[in-house]
């Protein structure tokens, strides 16, 4: 599909392309909409096989931080970063200034953080060349690493989808499998552990399994053997699009609560696991701790307020599996209809005039 039919199909504002020969940079920064504020989304680095299939990533992932962000109640846009490249192989100094200076060009338009593939060390170097950048280094009065407030985020709201699918919000005894145990999936894992859940594991990072076996007592199984595991809960923790038509047969668990973006390869995939009796917490609400978290840096970062607000993902996930009941919808629609309705309402209320320096009517 063309790019401009692409932005067309979900109302896309803008879509840069940036390019630094010296560092090698090929970045796409995506701001879907700032309906309700500035886009904020991290920035990914993946080594994607092809340019479409970062193109791709760029766009899934931006929209999803629009539902994101309207869903947590945020006054903040939804944009996402990739960077094409190896993060273990081609990072650089320069790569992350260039990058830093093509989102000041926006001139806060879009804010970025970490994502998959990116450190703090990394929004440091951004932040050489522009403002708008958050999970910064706590020696700068940031909020640092937003991983294990995602992760304390992804804890709370699998113990509302547990209260939905099992009727008892304990977590002690369940099998919870685990799809990618990095910066996220290592902390809930540690909450996991803590509540007495037994843990089976997978990654394509062998030192990452290593580290959950040795610190956790978790089993380990083969990537492509985690969705068929005698388990109660399924947490995708890496990828997007892993609930798909090969991966939903092979599932036996009665709920899928994990942290990856844009876990559904498709909507009617949601219907699928709603057909199937397997409870859905959305993944954009379940995972919001982290833009939480950076995003209360906007107004000088306070952790307890913060960690306060994160933890009230449990009641929203609840507050979602009332209106799918109530509605007669899958839980994914209805959390999409959460955001898209105050979306509609914020854009509604910008609508009356306003006079200002842009529009002064001149009486000749
Ligand atoms: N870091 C954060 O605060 C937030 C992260 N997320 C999402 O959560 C997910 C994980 O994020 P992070 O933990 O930060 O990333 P990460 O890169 O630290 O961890 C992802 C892990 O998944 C593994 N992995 C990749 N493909 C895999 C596969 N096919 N099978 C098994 N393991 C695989 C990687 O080796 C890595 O260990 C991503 O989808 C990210 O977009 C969402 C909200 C916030
Ligand atoms: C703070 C970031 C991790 C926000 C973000 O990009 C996400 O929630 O996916």
């Amino acid at each position: 599909m063309a790019i401009f039919d692409k932005m067309e199909q979900h109302d896309y504002e803008q879509l840069v392309f940036c390019q630094d020969k010296t560092s090698g940079l090929k970045a796409i920064i995506c701001i879907h909409d700032t309906t309700l504020g500035p886009a904020l989304g991290g920035t990914r680095m993946w080594n994607y096989a092809t340019e479409e299939e970062a193109i791709e990533d760029a766009i899934r992932l931006g929209r999803g931080m629009t539902y994101k962000n309207a869903a947590a109640g945020l006054n903040l846009g939804g944009g996402k970063t990739v960077i094409i490249g190896d993060p273990l192989k081609d990072k650089n100094e320069e790569m992350f200034r260039a990058f830093g200076r093509f989102v000041q060009g926006l001139n806060g338009r879009y804010i970025t953080a970490e994502d998959v593939g990116t450190t703090v060390a990394d929004m440091d170097l951004i932040r050489e060349e522009t403002d708008f950048v958050t999970g910064v280094s706590p020696a700068f009065g940031s909020s640092g690493n937003p991983s294990p407030v995602t992760a304390y985020g992804v804890y709370k709201g699998m113990k509302a989808g547990a209260l939905e699918a099992f009727g008892d919000d304990s977590l002690e005894g369940k099998t919870v499998t685990v799809q990618g145990v990095g910066n996220v999936a290592y902390t809930l894992c540690k909450h996991l552990h803590e509540e007495g859940a037994k843990l089976i594991v997978s990654d394509i990072n062998e030192e990452a399994v290593q580290r959950a076996v040795n610190d956790f007592g978790a089993v380990a199984v083969a990537p492509n053997d985690i969705y068929s595991q005698e388990a109660d809960i399924f947490a995708p923790c890496a990828m997007g699009a892993i609930i798909n038509d090969d991966t939903i047969p092979q599932l036996k668990v009665k709920l899928v609560a994990g942290s990856a973006n844009n876990q559904l390869k498709e909507e009617r995939h949601g219907d699928e696991l709603e057909a199937r009796g397997i409870v859905y917490t959305p993944d954009f609400v379940i995972n919001s701790g982290g833009v939480i978290n950076v995003a209360d840096e906007l107004y000088g970062y306070n952790e307890e307020r913060a960690l306060k607000r994160v933890g009230t993902i449990y009641d929203s996930i609840s507050k979602i599996f009332e209106i799918s009941k109530r509605d007669g919808i899958p839980s994914y629609k209805a959390a999409d209809r959460l955001a898209e309705e105050r979306i509609e309402r914020v854009a509604k209320s910008r609508s009356s005039f306003l006079r200002n320096e842009h529009n002064i009517i001149s009486r000749r």
